[in-house]
């Protein structure tokens, strides 16, 4: 009889470095961004001194719920990520703190057990690869595509924040302006699809710009998301509007019920990374009729493995799947590119905002992670295959602790003042 006991791997330290890199003044149906973006990088280290790496928000109180979580790991099976979720949902119930969790105003009501899990559950794999000297994608089942096509992420812009210097992508506040910037994204990264962040000016100019993307680009996939700043009957029109103009639009409208309105007279898709953001969402989702899309975020849904699960579900109700990002930094991105290339059925290019982020600011050596015609591929090395460059993360870390109190105490990466969720209501 074979003897199918292991010896544990465990967890003997966890260590949670707030960090903070320039985002350039980038507008949404919220605000403007602020001038640092805020993230946490996770260091999880087992008792035979391998150590993985995760990332996720970091805003006060998101940091200090990671660290809550981190506690109970201690001791745990790396192998065993299962035991994760039970013990972080123990660890946070002692925790009465409310706000925070660096997606303010856009993501109300994904569950707080999964925020916590994420970077964990990451960093996880990441020893998990590096023990077996396997890509995480062999974790997760195998690379189905051997890179990962990524669309261009367009944004309404300032030139600079007040008091601050300027970028290289300047002003974009007209089409003009706006048809410029896709003209650069697509030269220096190849994208292959263009996503316009809207909720910003008025929804007539908005699809004006879309318009004149469609004329200087005509064979390009294009989406317009107003991050829920419009309501029903204007979602309809603009739907109509940009009919064979759009291969989806993104929250046109908030909430299930509106989506659902829309939906039933929109001549294309509907995706959201606001209305389901939780596997609570999808039952009612499903019944509504609310989506056609699901854009998954392993840092909101729980991980790896279970945005694994995600898209099984997806598959189930024969949803379409791609992936949403925010600000973030090169683990991020080597995690997001491992998933998505052992997402059999991805349906969509994937959102990012890497060509935001100044090159030269990340915690991860250079060269591992590049883009080549609008795509990256796989990390070939063990575990996520990106190496901490602790010098980086050292001169990230003093960039937090300088860049002041009123931002760490803000949401992380967006003009906001109030301390919980300022959720999206239609303006147009
Ligand atoms: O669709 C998206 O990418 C988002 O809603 C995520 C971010 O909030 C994005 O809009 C941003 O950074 O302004």
């Amino acid at each position: 009889m074979t003897n199918n006991r292991f010896d544990a791997e465990r967890i003997t330290r966890i260590t949670i470095t707030p960090v903070a890199f320039h985002d350039p003044p980038l507008l949404n149906a919220v605000g403007v961004h602020e001038r640092w973006a805020l993230r946490s990088i996770v260091q999880l280290t087992t008792e035979s001194g391998i150590t993985g790496l995760g990332e996720s928000y970091g805003d006060e109180a998101h940091l200090r719920r990671l660290r809550h979580g981190a506690d109970a790991l201690i001791g745990a099976d790396v192998f065993a990520v299962n035991s994760f979720r039970p013990l972080i949902r123990q660890a946070l119930a002692a925790d009465s703190g409310v706000g925070g969790h660096g997606m303010s105003g856009m993501v109300t009501g994904s569950s707080t057990e999964d925020r916590v899990l994420s970077p964990f559950d990451v960093a996880a794999l990441d020893v998990q690869g590096k023990i077996l000297r396997r890509p995480v994608t062999d974790l997760l089942g195998g690379a189905v595509r051997a890179a990962v096509p990524f669309s261009g992420y367009l944004f309404y812009k300032w030139a600079a924040h007040p008091g601050a210097d300027g970028d290289i992508w300047g002003e974009a506040l007209t089409t003009a302006g706006i048809v410029e910037q896709a003209k650069t994204m697509v030269a220096d990264y190849g994208f292959d699809a263009l996503k316009l962040k809207g909720g910003v000016r008025p929804p007539d100019e908005e699809c004006a710009a879309i318009e004149a993307l469609r004329a200087e680009f005509p064979d390009m996939p294009l989406r317009l998301d107003p991050n829920a700043a419009w309501t029903v009957q204007t979602s309809i029109e603009i739907g109509e509007r940009l009919n064979g103009v759009l291969e989806y639009l993104e929250d046109p409208t908030p909430g299930l019920t509106g989506m659902a309105e829309v939906r039933r007279k929109a001549p294309m898709p509907l995706a959201t990374n606001m209305c389901v953001v939780s596997f609570d969402d999808i039952a009612p989702a499903v019944d509504a009729g609310s989506v056609d899309i699901i854009l998954s975020d392993h840092h909101f849904w729980g991980g790896l493995r279970r945005s694994q699960s995600l898209a099984a579900i997806t598959e189930t109700f024969d949803l379409g799947l791609s992936m949403h990002s925010n600000s973030h930094l090169g683990i991020s991105l080597a995690a997001m590119v491992h998933l998505a290339a052992a997402t059999p059925r991805l349906d969509y290019a994937c959102d990012t905002h890497w060509p935001w982020k100044d090159p030269a600011e990340d915690v991860v050596v250079p060269g591992t992670l590049e883009f080549s015609d609008g795509a990256v591929p796989v990390p070939t090395g063990a575990g996520l295959g990106v190496e901490l460059d602790e010098d980086a993360l050292g001169r990230l870390h003093e960039q937090y602790v300088r860049c002041g109190q009123r931002d760490r105490d803000d949401t992380g990466y967006m003009q906001s003042i109030e301390p919980d969720f300022r959720p999206v209501t239609p303006r147009w």
